[in-house]
């Protein structure tokens, strides 16, 4: 199953609850615009490469179109596509005022220089400059890019339309971005897990968690679950995993980590595992945050943990994720599990167009009140329907982007 068919597949189950007319299932799952673009770019030595660009703007019918910006040699039509609509449904399930759009730009971010990155960028913007903006289609950083490429971006879009820092956020704070972004998915990864480990009946001081890929998500995530002393037995990376049954210093793998150029490889004082290893360990909490597609049907009848809470985008495939409902393993469904981000995104987006700079606390507690009326509702609905807690997500999303659909006149 391709990725933009997985989406189909959650919207459709959620769809089959709502008794949703088959007009407004295409209306609603059809994107409104796909730009593919040529970048003919200069490299450091002198050649000239011609890079294919992609900008998927899904739905805008509950405002300005969000979603981030991937720089990866794997990006194709289809997995823009895919994740462009689960922005869509992402920010519904948050009620934030936005639609859903995501972008990408097929290149190996890690074999290409600064500088080419940035001649990448800013050729990108020369050929969709027209099509975005702040009232428009928002970027913001995905794999591959990161507050500096947002710093260029804005930037050469200034060139064409005026001064607007509100056209990307998670820009570097220096720069019109806001504090607490960089946390902000890992840190709503831990405040739903916490939730979540809340309504399961299990106490959070001691409860086993074991999380795949440090970066960015991973790590914020672990930091914070261990600060609510939760017991953090496994981390990994592209380079392996790394398990203590006795609990890992969280502080000390991310110094390591920082030392060693964002590698945990050779970490001491805990046992090198693979990471398929570290997915079917026995622990109470699995948080996939690296890859998509890493639970398949394959190894889901391994799986131990009673919770999973999807910090990376579509960690599980769809024929594993039924198998897991069978076995009542409970799923956070990444559209409210890692909606940190985006989250703050609006923030950031708020702030530049008041020219007021938010503060951290301020931040952190509107992030945690507006996922934990998330979290509230989709649980709840969930028990209510007796569906997934995706199912109910979904549910939650597709109802509000039809209210509005239906209000704008665009359905009877
Ligand atoms: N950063 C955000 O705000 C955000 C928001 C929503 C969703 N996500 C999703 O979360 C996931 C992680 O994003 P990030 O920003 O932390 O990325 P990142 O690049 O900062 O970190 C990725 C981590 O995964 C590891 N990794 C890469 N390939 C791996 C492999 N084959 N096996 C095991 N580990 C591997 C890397 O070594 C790194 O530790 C992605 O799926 C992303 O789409 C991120």
């Amino acid at each position: 199953m391709k990725a933009f068919e997985a989406v189909q597949h959650y919207f459709n189950s959620a769809a089959d609850v709502l008794g949703l007319s088959d007009e407004l299932r295409t209306l609603l799952a059809t994107p409104e615009r796909e730009i593919t673009v040529q970048l003919p770019v200069e490299m450091d030595d002198g050649r000239l490469v011609s890079l294919i660009g992609y900008r998927v703007q899904h739905n805008r019918v509950r405002g300005p179109m969000k979603g981030g910006l991937r720089y990866h040699h794997e990006v194709d039509l289809d997995e823009v596509r895919s994740l462009a609509s689960l922005m869509t449904w992402k920010t519904a399930v948050v009620n934030i005022p936005f639609g859903g759009a995501k972008g990408g730009v097929t290149v190996d971010s890690r074999a290409i220089s600064s500088r080419e990155k940035e001649r990448i960028t800013r050729k990108f913007v020369d050929e969709i400059h027209e099509l975005i903006g702040p009232d428009k289609d928002i970027p913001a950083p995905d794999m591959g890019t990161d507050h500096e490429v947002m710093a260029w971006f804005v930037n050469q879009y200034n060139k064409y339309e005026g001064f607007n820092p509100a056209v990307v956020t998670g820009k570097p704070v220096e720069a019109y971005g806001i504090p607490g972004r960089e946390e902000a998915t890992g840190r709503g990864v831990g405040i739903l897990t916490i939730k979540s480990l809340g309504r399961l009946g299990y106490k959070v001081p001691g409860a086993t968690i074991a999380v795949q890929g440090f970066g960015n998500v991973g790590s914020h995530a672990a930091k914070f679950l261990s600060e609510a002393e939760c017991k953090v037995v496994a981390v990994s990376d592209l380079s392996g995993g790394y398990y203590n049954p006795e609990g890992l210093d969280i502080m000390q793998v991310v110094r390591y980590s920082r030392e060693h150029g964002n590698s945990l490889a050779g970490f001491p004082g805990a046992k090198a595992i693979t990471n398929d290893d570290l997915l079917e360990l026995d622990v109470v909490v699995l948080i996939p945050a690296a890859l998509g597609g890493v639970i398949t049907t394959e190894n889901a009848d391994r799986i131990r943990a009673k919770l999973i809470v999807e910090a990376a985008n579509m960690p599980v495939r769809p024929d594993a994720d039924d198998l897991l409902a069978a076995r009542d393993i409970t799923i956070l469904p990444d559209v409210l599990a890692n909606a940190g981000g985006v989250t703050v995104s609006y923030f950031e987006w708020a702030q530049n167009r008041q020219f007021y700079q938010w503060n951290l606390n301020r931040v952190r507690g509107e992030l945690d009140h507006m996922l934990s009326t998330a979290f509230e509702q989709v649980w709840d609905l969930a028990v209510e329907h007796k569906v997934t807690l995706r199912t109910a997500a979904y549910m939650v999303g597709i109802q509000r982007v039809a209210l509005a659909a239906k209000l704008a006149g665009l359905t009877s």
